[in-house]
């Protein structure tokens, strides 16, 4: 498998150096050069299987070989096995229709592990026999992508870790999840801006080629396109429970920077029975925009109760882009200077009909968030956390005659006033994150500037020799 940029001019290149490069050369996006597909048995095959056995069937066709089939195997086992789910991503029924699949098990509490937990372990396999400088990873959260990297990446070797957050924009359990590891290999900036400035910042450093040049770049964000296979597996995993591939099966998901519901995308390139994958946005709802009206304009974030969400770029949206439109990457990068220039762009007919093949959307505001809360608690005694209940909105409203599957991408516990707000009821952080309003914080507060953010990182990182 090799994997090519949605701008069509950076190398291509194989599974390993995809990882480890994070984002390409000419501001793009690597992607495979196709897609594999599984046959109908195949996906029966898949019946009854563990979810570390699903894993390396569906993650296999990607890895090509940069990986053994046992030491992938291998990898897997020691990712999942810091779930504390024996399922590792299980499925509760809500309704006859009505499912959520809880991707919370994992060690920070949110849907990011499921992928995180298996990157850093794939960054470590990749560089131990690799005699290049460390890694420097900088990544840009909105709350849960720097936790689950954090965790996944504290005190190995050969990596540096730098991850900004918006300051005062995440919630306190997010960002004391990321500033209480206490290792010498992470460094945790909030910056003075919102989380789009700060994914703004990152891909600066990537296109600098003074600042790209000095060090080693690497990416823990979804525009890692490791990140985005480990979640494709998912998909299979609940489908297939629920009768894939005899019956087809749709998917909502709250959606912030189109990583989650792309891979639902991939899966349906493979062959997955997917009836809709419905992208359910906050108010901060560009994504909603350009599926219905083809309108991919964005405006100024607004603060939410969904913090993870409160996103108007979505860096996988040009993932997307490139698939519907024949591939064309030359076209696609003219597309996206010219959105990157005025902050708006028009979908093609081809874009925009291809989505609506497979995408549905949604926007849904804080009373449905809240409404949708209370019914999961009421109906069916769950509670549920802001980011799942927008989606849960959303699969509400919609009526698909097939069996509907919410993407649960947080512990409720993360976010409890507001689930309290909603509920009345004030959600227990689990046990294994017991002591973190006790632990001690560490990070920095940084203006929004290239200039700042980069020289800080320039005085602690490794430079390439
Ligand atoms: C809890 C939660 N839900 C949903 C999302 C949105 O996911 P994506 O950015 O992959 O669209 C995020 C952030 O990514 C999140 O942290
Ligand atoms: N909601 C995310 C934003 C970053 O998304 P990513 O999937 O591209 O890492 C977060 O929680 O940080």
């Amino acid at each position: 498998m090799r994997y090519i940029s949605t701008r069509g001019a950076a190398p291509t290149l194989d599974f390993r150096g995809a990882t480890l490069a994070g984002l390409a050369s000419d501001g793009g996006l690597y992607v495979p050069d196709h897609w594999p597909t599984l046959s109908a048995d195949e996906i029966a095959g898949l019946a009854g299987l563990s979810y570390v056995d699903t894993a390396v069937a569906v993650m296999a066709p990607f890895i090509g070989d940069s990986l053994s089939r046992d030491e992938l195997r291998a990898l897997c086992e020691q990712a999942y096995g810091r779930f504390s789910h024996a399922a590792v991503t299980p499925l509760r029924q809500l309704d006859h229709d009505q499912w959520v699949l809880e991707l919370f098990h994992g060690p920070t509490l949110a849907f990011k592990d499921v992928a995180l937990q298996l990157l850093g372990l794939l960054f470590e396999r990749f560089l131990k026999d690799d005699d290049g400088a460390p890694l420097t990873i900088v990544g840009a959260t909105s709350g849960d992508t720097g936790s689950a990297a954090i965790d996944a990446v504290a005190g190995r070797e050969k990596i540096d870790i730098f991850m900004l957050h918006p300051a005062g924009r995440v919630s306190d359990v997010q960002r004391r999840q990321m500033t209480t590891v206490r290792a010498p290999n992470v460094h945790n900036i909030g910056i003075r801006g919102d989380f789009d400035t700060a994914q703004a910042l990152v891909k600066a450093m990537f296109n600098d080629p003074a600042f790209s040049g000095r060090f080693r770049l690497s990416a823990v964000n979804s525009i890692n396109w490791a990140r985005l296979m480990a979640q494709v597996v998912y998909y299979f995993y609940a489908a297939v429970r629920l009768g894939a591939p005899g019956r087809p099966i749709a998917f909502s998901v709250p959606t912030g920077n189109f990583g989650d519901v792309f891979a639902g995308y991939v899966a349906a390139r493979m062959g997955l029975p997917i009836e809709r994958l419905i992208v359910a946005t906050n108010v901060n709802d560009i994504l909603h925009r350009a599926l219905s009206a083809g309108d991919y304009s964005s405006a100024t974030v607004v603060p939410t109760a969904t913090p993870s969400m409160d996103i108007q770029v979505s860096s996988n949206f040009e993932r997307l882009l490139f698939d519907l439109g024949d591939r064309d990457g030359a076209a696609l990068a003219a597309q996206m200077q010219g959105f990157e220039a005025s902050r708006a762009m028009r979908l093609t007919n081809a874009q925009h009909g291809g989505a609506a093949a497979h995408l549905a959307s949604a926007s849904v505001n804080a009373d449905g968030m809240a409404l949708a809360m209370r019914w999961a608690h009421e109906h069916a005694g769950e509670l549920i956390d802001p980011h799942t209940a927008i989606a849960l909105s959303a699969a509400r409203s919609a009526a698909f005659d097939c069996p509907t599957v919410t993407l649960a991408t947080a512990h409720p516990a993360k976010f409890p006033e507001a689930v309290e707000r909603a509920t009345g009821l004030s959600p227990a952080l689990p046990a294994r994150v017991g002591d973190l309003f006790e632990r001690e914080e560490a990070f920095v507060t940084l203006d929004a500037t290239f200039d700042a953010v980069s020289a800080y990182i320039a005085e602690r990182a490794t430079p390439r020799s």
